[in-house]
């Protein structure tokens, strides 16, 4: 399998702050992988640094540039949902909208676009959609047109920051589904910020579990009959207590 993303040695700081020291690992095309740990342990840092949001104190980020390129990446960021009722644009619009940053100026949408836009939404299953106001919709519904907002201009990676915190179990279900039909249909890479591993643990392949450093890298079936699994244990019982699982 070909390796689509590289860490090497990277260290990550806030000031004197090192969030993250010597994170080397490798990401291969068509991962799935669950990236876990307890409140600040970087998480999000660490996603931020792949985005090219937060630049390295030390070491590399690199991308295979025959598959991917930085500016490429869908992301679907943490607690996303708006409840502005009164928001007035259209899915159709928000979707289109994951498609300007590639266009050179001037940025107007052509048919192609909306095509792209179309066959996206019924990708995810949400067609019906396309003409209501986003305002008006769900939490589950929001969050299904964001993620095709992110994947629209077809990226192959798509990073996710806990993107079912506000969502109850079945919504949270079936965005999972979706997720892992682009995982297997499309060999989308996916890395997704979870504290839901109970349920991410049925779609993903690979566990990165942060705290500081990484603790674990490796497939979710070592992981689980790891020997060391009374460690992580611990940190999940921990995570249960902080309203996680
Ligand atoms: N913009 C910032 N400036 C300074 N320190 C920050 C900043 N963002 C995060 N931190 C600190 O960096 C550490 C890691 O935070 P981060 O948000 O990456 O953790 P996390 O694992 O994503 O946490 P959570 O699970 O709570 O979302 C924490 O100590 C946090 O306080």
């Amino acid at each position: 399998m070909n390796n689509i993303l590289s860490i090497k040695d990277l260290t990550l700081k806030y000031g004197k702050n090192e969030v993250l020291t010597n994170v080397s690992f490798q990401v291969q095309q068509g991962d799935y992988i669950g990236i876990v740990g307890p409140n600040g342990s970087g998480k999000t840092t660490f996603i931020n640094a792949i985005l090219g949001l937060k630049t390295p104190f030390k070491g590399e980020i690199e991308f295979n540039k025959d598959i991917v390129k930085q500016s490429s990446i869908g992301y679907l960021p943490q607690r996303s949902i708006r409840n502005d009722k009164l928001f007035p644009a259209k899915v159709r619009e928000v979707v289109a909208t994951g498609l300007l940053a590639e266009k050179k100026e001037p940025k107007f949408y052509v048919q192609e676009d909306y095509n792209k836009v179309d066959k996206i939404l019924e990708k995810l299953r949400i067609e019906e959609l396309k003409n209501k106001k986003i305002g008006d919709l769900s939490g589950g519904q929001q969050q299904r047109v964001l993620l095709a907002r992110a994947m629209v201009a077809s990226p192959k990676i798509l990073i996710l920051d806990e993107p079912t915190n506000a969502l109850d179990s079945k919504t949270r279900e079936e965005l999972y589904d979706i997720l892992k039909i682009l995982n297997i249909e499309d060999k989308v890479t996916i890395m997704i910020v979870s504290h839901d591993l109970k349920t991410i643990g049925k779609y993903i392949n690979k566990i990165l579990y942060l705290e500081g450093k990484v603790i674990f890298y490796g497939s979710y079936e070592e992981f689980i009959y790891s020997k060391d699994m009374n460690k992580y244990l611990d940190f999940f019982i921990r995570d249960r207590f902080n309203g996680g699982i």
